[in-house]
Order: structure tokens, then sequence, then C-alpha cells
């Protein structure tokens, strides 16, 4: 099936993940059976896509901490996640975003009192979107989901993709 044809089956078990509003990072760690881990593939400044731009309401040219990540269950990639951090964003009680390492962004975003979140964007990533690993889609179209926090008023946007060793234990 093209990807671009792909369409999710009612009822599928990935629903539920795909439209979670809660913590990725709590749900996975229960999931994992308490083997989840983050592998950092990417932390470093630069600037937006038009569209996460426009998502956070920033100058498309503003500066950007871009933070790509692998969540992992049992030693699999599980998620690939893309969160774009505006410098802007990055003041105050914020600040320790800028050295996360591994330690997982929800585990710090989900304790944050007046936590703010928009409605989440769910989209189907062909395999054409080239800033997937390649390696890690198979040559098949994937689900994924992103939506904007915001803390103190500050925006961060978070965009996650379930890969197929995920979609493998739903089965
Ligand atoms: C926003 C969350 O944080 C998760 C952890 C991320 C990270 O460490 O970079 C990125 C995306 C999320 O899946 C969450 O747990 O819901």
């Amino acid at each position: 099936m093209p990807p671009t044809a792909l369409t999710l089956k009612r009822h599928t078990p990935l629903l539920s993940w795909l439209q979670d509003p809660g913590s990725l990072t709590t749900r996975l760690q229960r999931h994992s059976q308490g083997t989840f881990s983050v592998q950092v593939l990417t932390q470093h400044w630069g600037r937006a896509e038009p569209s996460e731009a426009a998502a956070l309401g920033i100058h498309p040219r503003a500066r950007v901490l871009i933070r790509e990540v692998i969540l992992q269950g049992h030693g699999q990639p599980w998620v690939w996640a893309r969160s774009i951090l505006p410098q802007a964003s990055l003041t105050g009680s914020l600040r320790c975003l800028r050295k996360l390492d591994n330690r997982p962004l929800g585990g710090w975003l989900f304790k944050q009192p007046g936590l703010q979140r928009d409605p989440l964007e769910v989209t189907c990533y062909a395999v054409a979107d080239d800033r997937l690993p390649a390696a890690l889609v198979n040559d098949q179209a994937l689900w994924g989901r992103r939506s904007v926090f915001y803390v103190h008023g500050k925006p961060l946007l978070v965009g996650e993709v379930f890969l197929p060793a995920f979609l493998q234990t739903l089965e």
C-alpha cells in the first residue's frame, strides 16, 4: 500500500498511543518493563523547519535547540523523537533543558506545575521524510504525532514517530 494511501484501521492499538495526552516516557517505561532508555542522536543549535516554526509561533530564523533521540525498550528502537526548543524558551527554570543528555525530556516536562499542551497532531510519515534515519524505517510508512508544550508560557515542540520494532510489540 503506498504510504500516502495508508489509513489507520479503526481500533488499532496504535491509536491509543497516538492520542495519549500523558507522558509517553512514563507509558513506555511501563510497556518496556523498566528497560526504557534514551539514545541521543543529536542535540545542536540551528533553525526550525518552517512548519515547526509556525507551530511554535516563532520567526523561521529564530535560534532553536534541535534534539533528536531514539526512545528504546528492551534495547530496541521504539520511537524516534524530534524536539524543537526555542533559545528564547530556554531561560529561567527551562535552562536545564540545554543539558538533558540522555535523561527523557518528558521526565522533566510532566513535573512542571501548570504545564500546558496544545492538541496532538497525528500524521503519517512517508518513507520520503529524510529526517527519519532510513535504517529505522524499514521502507514503510509510519505514524507519529507532535504537539507544542508550554512551561510558564514558553513553547516547546515535541514530535514522535512510532517505529517498526515498537509496532511489533502491539501485535
Ligand atoms: C514529551 C515527552 O518526552 C519524551 C522524551 C523525549 C526526549 O527525551 O527527547 C522526546 C519525546 C518524548 O517522547 C514525553 O515523555 O511525553
